[in-house]
């Protein structure tokens, strides 16, 4: 078993107790189900940097990047940065993230947020929405053309954008479809952790204009930037390079502000 069908089955497992804990009708209760989302993809097509800043205390491949994190400290440091959104990690086995990170992040800042996880079951959705999250991510290494389709309707039915990330051809095939929002390109392979930002550059060519194109993992460079912006790139998922740091907003500003001087 590769990591990604690792943290797929424990993912199930998850979602199967989570159910039985806490009813959906409970998740439309919460207050942030009223809230109207505000669209991660129109803020990337009106930025100048588009950047948008993870909050990732560690990961798979880095078994320790930042573990004194404050989430809410670190998602004002990225709003006062001027990033585009920010992501927020709530896998807890492998990512040491959660759900509270998500409303704690919410709780502070206004911007577009995006809930970092593995989601496989309709129950995640519908706790992003609750938990205050404005974008999903949907995988299509874990997912097939049908369950893209219904996760993803369902997300645009609750207000929120979806950001659908691929690493080959293949999965950007069978997943182009009217109800997405951001094609992300991982160039992180997440059965190897292999990283190349050539990933990006290769597949540009074949993503639909109709979606803004996202460049994700592995970027730390302003050259590396504005290599990706000549492929089409309107985004750019940074997390390490800032999270590695012992002041991640202050490392999303001076970065920024480097890129769009
Ligand atoms: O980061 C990992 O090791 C990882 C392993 C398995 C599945 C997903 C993984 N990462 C999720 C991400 O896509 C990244 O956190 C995100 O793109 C930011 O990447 P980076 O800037 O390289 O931290």
């Amino acid at each position: 078993m590769n990591i990604l069908e690792k943290i797929i089955a424990d993912k199930r497992k998850e979602v199967a107790l989570k159910k039985a804990i806490i009813p959906i009708v409970q998740l439309e209760q919460s207050v942030l189900f009223e809230r109207n989302g505000k669209s991660l993809a129109e803020a990337l097509q009106n930025s100048e940097s588009g950047i948008i800043a993870e909050h990732k205390r560690r990961s798979p491949s880095k078994s320790t990047i930042n573990q004194n994190t404050n989430v809410a400290q670190v998602a004002k440091g990225y709003e006062n940065a001027g990033v585009c959104g920010m992501s927020v990690l709530t896998d807890i086995k492998y990512f040491g993230g959660s759900l509270e990170d998500l409303v704690l992040a919410r709780s502070v800042v206004d911007f577009p947020l995006l809930r970092k996880e593995f989601i496989i079951d309709e129950y995640q959705v519908l706790e992003a929405k609750a938990y205050g999250a404005d974008v999903i991510l949907l995988i299509a290494a874990v997912l097939n053309k049908t369950e893209i389709k219904e996760l993803s309707e369902l997300a645009k039915r609750l207000g929120m954008d979806v950001l659908l990330e691929v690493h080959n051809q293949e999965e950007l095939e069978k997943s182009i479809m009217p109800s997405l929002d951001m094609l992300g390109v991982n160039n992180r392979n997440l059965k190897t952790f292999e990283v190349s930002l050539e990933t990006s550059k290769q597949l540009s060519a074949q993503i639909p204009d109709d979606f803004v194109k996202v460049s994700e993992s592995g970027i730390s460079t302003i050259e590396a930037i504005k290599d990706l912006r000549q492929y089409g790139y309107q985004g750019f998922l940074i997390g390490e390079n800032f999270m590695k740091t012992e002041n991640p907003g202050n490392s999303a500003a001076e970065f920024i502000k480097e890129l769009t001087k």
